[in-house]
């Protein structure tokens, strides 16, 4: 019998190991773990090392059926940046990896060496309307939802640059590994004069802490993999041949614990933040598309990408 309290809720659910999947089931609906409350099976994620159905040109996904293991690759050149198509992709390989019950971990990687992810695609927010950017906000916030409320273990294999949007999807996991060398990693945004929303604010202070995750919003930080591993933003730092290796022997150590108390324990301290967003999504998407859209930003943005091009 598991009993726990989360919030200000309190919750006493009684999990008889014994009554297996059907438990499962009812914690899952309780608590809207994951990206749907039901667990769908999808026909399609069977075969050992084949692609699934969600797999598409962006996102490549191939499991080990013997250890449930996936590794989902970012494809998406030159440098993954997160536009639209890969957020719908990376969603959707999430959910269905989280409906495959014989699925138990996934690993977050780049198909493309040195660069993890890019962070949002910036494109997708200069001169955009209103509506288009709102839209594409609620695609990152959903995705993010599936990521960080997964059952599953999630690691992150990070093989190169992490910026911004790249280092979100990297806090939205349990376990980083990042390549050894001049690969950076951090939150930039105040760089582009963004500012962070608050759940992605809250994991960074989540997993560095309150002082080191304030500094580092407010400065736009950008940190080495040695400094990043100091800070604990990574966990580990392996060499950038060796990342993928490194995160398998990781993910095998974490399976050594029951997925069931597992998943309880994660959601028992992740529910407050995906709750507080899932009420939060609209005032979040307004405040999104009102900044993003008001011409001083619009100009930065501009700028930005000209010192990008001019790199
Ligand atoms: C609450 C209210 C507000 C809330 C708003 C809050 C938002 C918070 C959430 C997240 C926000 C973000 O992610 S904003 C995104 C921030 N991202 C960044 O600052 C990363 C910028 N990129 C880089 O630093 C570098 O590209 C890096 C990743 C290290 C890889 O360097 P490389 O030398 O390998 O590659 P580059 O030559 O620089 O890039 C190759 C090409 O890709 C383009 N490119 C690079 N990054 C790009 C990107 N993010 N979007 C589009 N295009 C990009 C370059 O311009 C080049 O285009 P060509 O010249 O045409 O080939």
């Amino acid at each position: 019998m598991y009993s726990f309290i989360l919030g200000n809720e309190s919750i006493k659910m009684a999990l008889s190991v014994s009554a297996g999947g059907r438990v499962w089931r009812k914690f899952f609906k309780t608590f809207n773990f994951g990206p749907n409350s039901a667990l769908k099976r999808f026909p399609t994620c069977t075969a050992n090392g084949r692609l699934y159905s969600s797999s598409s040109d962006n996102v490549l996904v191939s499991k080990d059926e013997k250890s449930g293991i996936a590794t989902v690759r970012m494809n998406n050149p030159p440098v993954n940046s997160l536009n639209s198509a890969m957020l719908v992709s990376l969603r959707s390989c999430f959910e269905e990896l989280e409906n495959d019950k014989s699925c138990r971990a996934l690993i977050l990687t780049s198909q493309k060496p040195k660069v993890f992810c890019a962070g949002l695609d910036i494109l997708e927010i200069y001169r955009k309307s209103p509506d288009y950017v709102a839209q594409f906000w609620e695609k990152l916030q959903d995705m993010w939802l599936s990521l960080y409320g997964s059952r599953l273990v999630t690691m992150a294999a990070i093989n190169g640059h992490s910026p911004a949007g790249g280092c979100l999807l990297s806090l939205a996991c349990d376990y980083r590994i990042m390549a050894e060398g001049k690969f950076t990693i951090g939150l930039n945004e105040t760089q582009l004069d963004l500012v962070a929303p608050f759940w992605l604010r809250q994991t960074m202070v989540d997993v560095i802490g309150y002082r080191q995750a304030e500094m580092a919003l407010m400065i736009g930080a950008l940190y080495t993999s040695n400094k990043a591993l100091q800070l604990g933003l990574v966990d580990k730092l392996a060499p950038i041949e060796d990342v993928q290796t490194v995160a398998e022997e990781e993910v095998k150590n974490w399976l050594k614990i029951p997925d069931q108390a597992r998943a309880i324990t994660k959601m028992a301290s992740r529910k407050p933040l995906l709750d507080e967003l899932r009420k939060r999504k609209q005032e979040d998407i307004q405040t999104f598309r009102d900044e993003t859209t008001r011409e001083s930003v619009q100009i930065s943005i501009q700028q930005y990408l000209e010192k990008l091009k001019a790199k």
